[in-house]
């Protein structure tokens, strides 16, 4: 159980600027292998593995970088209360207008985004998005769904102790000394939704994302395709020590990572095993010896918007939890 009274049902969606949505949108379906929903009133563009209407959307904009992860909760009311507790913390979260949900193929869904405070990392909360009974494109890679961001903070303990208190999420490994954190947004059984780990920029950035795929095919498959396309290859083929999964990061046209991850440790509702503390040595790092090429350090910021970090909010938030 978590300290917060709403429960999530999945990792819904991460949406990115991109330098250059023409050349991303090639990248998105010719080679990670995501089907193309449609385009937004503002030029954004939506993306998925499954039936739901997106789990990536795509906008233009000068700079790359994560602009915010959208979860899915249980039901209108796990929304309800979510937007309650935020908003008891003080927050400030706000609701996504009409307009905008209709778009995001939240038609019949409440919805709100707020900002973690240490950060200005932004998360959406939203229970009911559309599915779309159209098939899918191709047939790249047969993907299970959204798996988690990985995002690069400045203090990786103060950002998940934020996280572990005040937003549902629990701890599935720590490794080293606080240098990354994976966590679970609680009771969903995946390893992790989302990560914390060391920032290459002194600032929040973006490190990656990753789908669940569902056979070493997949992976296989990736693997030839960026070589035919000469697409960068970051980290991989590996297997995580922490999740257990094998992995594969390659970079899309700005440098971002996108992840393909196959087999992660799941979680039960209750009775779990604690969060590890695992080795950092370089020697520690992969189960498959497999090494990062430089280019795994990733590109992209992270927009925190006008709010920015809020030191006095998270303190508030943290004083008012003791
Ligand atoms: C090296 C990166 C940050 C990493 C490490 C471990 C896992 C895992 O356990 O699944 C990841 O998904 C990662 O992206
Ligand atoms: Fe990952």
């Amino acid at each position: 159980m978590t300290t917060a009274d709403f429960r999530y049902q999945r990792a819904g969606y991460v949406a990115l600027n991109v330098t250059d949505l023409a050349r991303t949108h090639d990248f998105a379906t010719g080679i990670y292998g995501l089907t193309f929903t449609g385009e937004g009133p503002s030029g954004e563009r939506f993306y998925r593995s499954g039936p739901r209407h997106h789990e990536v959307v795509l906008q233009p904009a000068a700079e790359p970088g994560f602009v915010r992860a959208g979860w899915e909760l249980e039901t209108e009311d796990d929304v309800s209360r979510a937007f309650h507790h935020f908003r008891q913390l003080g927050l400030k979260p706000r609701r996504v207008p009409a307009e905008e949900r209709a778009a995001l193929g939240l038609s019949i869904s409440d919805a709100f985004r707020v900002r973690e405070p240490v950060n200005g990392v932004e998360f959406e909360y939203y229970s009911r998005m559309e599915y779309l009974s159209r098939p899918l494109d191709g047939d790249l890679t047969t993907f299970k769904r959204f798996a988690h961001v990985g995002i690069g903070v400045p203090d990786v303990q103060r950002s998940t102790q934020f996280l572990l208190d005040n937003m549902g999420f629990l701890a599935s490994d720590i490794v080293g000394d606080y240098t990354s954190v994976f966590m679970r947004p609680w009771p969903v059984s995946d390893h992790h939704g989302f990560g914390y780990l060391p920032t290459r920029t002194g600032a929040p950035a973006f490190h990656h994302l990753a789908f669940l795929v569902d056979s070493i095919d997949d992976i296989g498959k990736l693997f030839n395709r960026i070589e035919e396309h000469a697409v960068g290859r970051a980290f991989g083929i590996g297997r995580h020590p922490t999740s257990g999964s094998v992995h594969l990061y390659i970079t899309d046209p700005d440098g971002m990572l996108w992840e393909y991850t196959l087999g992660m440790e799941q979680f039960p509702e209750t009775g779990y095993r604690g969060p590890r503390f695992m080795s950092a040595a370089p020697e520690d790092a992969d189960l498959w010896q497999a090494k990062p090429k430089p280019e795994f350090v990733g590109k992209g910021g992270v927009v925190t918007g006008d709010a920015g970090i809020d030191e006095a909010l998270t303190e508030l938030v943290a004083q008012a939890r003791k």
